[in-house]
């Protein structure tokens, strides 16, 4: 089982277990517990104890002969009373006689002896004795006591004043909030087996509930009907329920306080300077922080309309800029990269579009490839291979998408990229950030694509209704207590990592328009060093063969996989996408200016053969007014574009132009 590497159970306060008395604190804290938990199976040998370090006592102080005299008139009160009960066939009266004769007997045997084997052979006796007499009691009055409980919950709600008595059966708990919390299932019909002692923080109070076996009354069957519980309860606070270690245990924990309330808690600024070290974007109750490993796993980032989602993103963002083992590229789907827009200079590219966003994720596979050649030809120490990416080998590069679902929804041929992306990547030290509104399926690139396993890291934020949650942080989540829906203010939070594996609510940093600003500004590189800043591998490139040098993107890619050069996309002067087959004829028309192409120069310039006919597109373009037939040369009809001048400037012969509209040094 995995432990969280700050040892945190996120039920107890990490304050509460560093404190400066804490060790023996606790282990005071724990014998109280243990003893209060058992205080019916311990009474009898706590009473008979206690009766013979009082003969002890009285040994020491000195027992004077009308001692004697008094021990002997105990004696035979007691044996009297056995006598009668017996008589008078009354089991309470022969119990209690029986008990009070051991007692007494146990008791001057230590006041005349003193510590003695006699003294301890006595009190060893008795309290045999008294449990098997109390055992059998003990037993039939909890069987008594649960019955009375589920009758209760079947029949109505308790009257008033029921077991408040502890001496008579009834609902009732060491403090005020177990026996709401009992009575709060009872009248759920869960009737609790057991509650451990109930433990206070400074945030509120958790308890471990032990339910019954039943149909209805496994964790997840309560935790279903937690609005139910929480009216029963009738406490002030929220209450938060999971599923303990067993499927019959309930974890309890009712938040009086919320020290995460307020507008929000601002990003104290960049907290680290690598990428290898845990990223802290939020803090707990506690006080601790919420810390990411990047270098763990691809991150998603997920919750409903207005809920945070950016604040993660730039909280993290501005982390990463910070780093200087990290290039961070961006894809924002959401028009005019209105949320990445900031970091544009610290990024080595930034896709606003489905088009750049495909050219981004071409990049950053031949980037994978070009990365795994490389890593192939290293050996560690003992001449083993070297499969992990570090700091060592070059720049980490994150993949910033924000909108996930939209970039999908947009181009949906790009899951199947950005899934290999994420299945192989991580060992050529590439990560992906994902950010999403909508994570359905669907959303994920679909059945055979879902790209959601492969996010080793989850944020969650707050969500509208459970359905979403499973889909956020994994199967099952929702009745472990991962309760989004619960989370009632924005940039709260709970994250699923290595790190941490049970659910605990945090409030993420917020990050305001200045401190973006400023940090972008910080740690933008300077001028035109950005395009080169690009740290080589340490080795020289390990393939000098060009061949199977993955290739880097025409006139972009700076030595050893720089920057990208994200470019226009062809079109058509109605602004539509020029199909990929029929780019060369129209770039070679684009080419024959008016002197015009023929089909037979066509295929000697290899854009076709005699058997592929290119007459329909020639057809389209000169019904679309964009081509004209001028008349024949050497019997064939020539064609001229006469839509020339629409074609975008970029895309016309100069390849290595950068697209105005999204620049390399975007
Ligand atoms: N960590 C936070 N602390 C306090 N308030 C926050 C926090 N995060 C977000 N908010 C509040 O919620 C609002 C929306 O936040 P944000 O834009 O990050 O949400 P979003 O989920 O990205 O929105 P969208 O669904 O439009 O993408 C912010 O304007 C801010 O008022």
């Amino acid at each position: 089982m995995f432990i969280p590497r700050d040892g945190h159970d996120h039920v107890t306060s990490p304050v509460e277990k560093t404190s400066a008395h804490g060790r023996t604190r606790r282990m005071a804290e724990a014998v109280c517990r243990w003893c209060g938990r058992l205080r019916y199976e311990l009474a009898p040998a706590a009473a008979t104890f206690g009766m013979t370090c009082l003969g002890w006592l009285h040994h020491a102080a000195g027992v004077a002969p009308s001692s004697y005299v008094g021990y002997g008139l105990g004696v035979a009160a007691t044996a009297g009373l056995t006598w009668g009960g017996l008589k008078f066939k009354s089991p309470v009266a022969t119990s209690l006689g029986v008990a009070s004769v051991g007692t007494v007997l146990n008791t001057a045997i230590g006041a005349v002896t003193g510590p003695s084997v006699p003294s301890l052979i006595a009190g060893g006796v008795v309290t045999i004795a008294s449990y098997a007499v109390y055992v059998p009691w003990l037993v039939k009055t909890r069987h008594e006591r649960f019955n009375l409980q589920i009758k209760a919950a079947k029949t109505a709600p308790l009257p008033d004043g029921m077991g408040v008595n502890i001496g008579q059966p009834g609902v009732t708990g060491d403090t005020e909030e177990e026996t709401a919390l009992r009575r709060a299932l009872v009248a759920l019909g869960v009737p609790a087996v057991d509650v451990s002692r109930i433990v206070f923080t400074d945030t509120g109070w958790h308890a471990l509930v032990t339910l019954p076996p039943g149909k209805n009354t496994s964790a997840q069957a309560v935790i279903a009907k937690r609005q139910q519980l929480q009216a029963n309860l009738d406490l002030p606070g929220r209450l938060r329920l999971s599923e303990g270690a067993q499927a019959n245990q309930l974890l309890v924990r009712l938040q009086t306080t919320d020290p995460l309330a307020g507008p929000g808690i601002p990003w104290p600024g960049v907290g680290v300077t690598s990428i290898e070290q845990p990223i802290p974007i939020g803090i707990y109750p506690d006080g601790s922080e919420v810390l990411i490993d990047i270098v763990d796993g691809h991150v998603l980032i997920a919750g409903g309309t207005n809920k945070g989602k950016s604040g993660a993103v730039n909280v993290l963002a501005g982390n990463l800029v910070a780093c200087d083992d990290v290039l961070l590229a961006g894809i924002d789907m959401k028009p005019g990269a209105l949320e990445l827009g900031p970091w544009r200079d610290n990024m080595v590219a930034l896709a606003d579009d489905p088009d750049t966003a495909r050219q981004v994720l071409v990049w950053l596979k031949s980037e994978m490839t070009r990365r795994g050649k490389y890593l192939s030809t290293l050996r560690g120490p003992k001449g083993e291979r070297v499969k992990k990416w570090t700091r060592k080998h070059g720049k980490y590069i994150v993949l910033i998408i924000d909108e996930l679902a939209e970039l999908l929804r947009q181009a949906p041929d790009v899951a199947s990229e950005l899934m290999t992306l994420m299945q192989v990547s991580r060992a050529m030290g590439i990560r992906i950030i994902a950010a999403t509104q909508s994570p359905s399926e669907q959303a994920f690139g679909g059945k055979g694509t879902d790209t959601r396993q492969q996010f080793g890291v989850r944020i969650g934020l707050p969500v509208n209704e459970p359905t979403p949650i499973n889909m956020i942080m994994g199967t099952g989540a929702y009745g472990q207590g991962w309760r989004l829906d619960e989370l009632d203010l924005p940039g709260k939070c709970m994250v699923s990592s290595e790190r941490y594996t049970a659910p605990n609510e945090g409030r993420c940093f917020w990050i305001s328009e200045g401190q973006i600003l400023e940090t972008s500004l910080e740690h933008a590189p300077a001028g035109e060093d950005a395009a080169e800043d690009v740290r080589p591998h340490p080795h020289p490139h390990p393939d000098p063969d060009p061949e199977p040098t993955p290739p880097t993107p025409p006139g972009g890619g700076g030595p050893h996989g720089g920057r990208p050069v994200l470019r226009a996309v062809p079109v058509y002067p109605d602004g539509s996408r020029i199909e990929e087959n029929r780019l060369p004829l129209w770039r070679a028309l684009e080419k024959a200016g008016p002197e015009g192409l023929t089909k037979g120069e066509a295929v000697r310039m290899g854009i076709c053969n005699h058997h592929s006919s290119i007459s329909p597109w020639l057809s389209q373009w000169v019904g679309q007014g964009w081509v004209e037939e001028t008349g024949k040369r050497d019997r064939s009809v020539v064609f001229v574009l006469s839509a020339a001048q629409h074609t975008p400037a970029g895309e016309t012969t100069d390849d290595s132009k950068e697209s105005a509209s999204c620049p390399a040094s975007m």
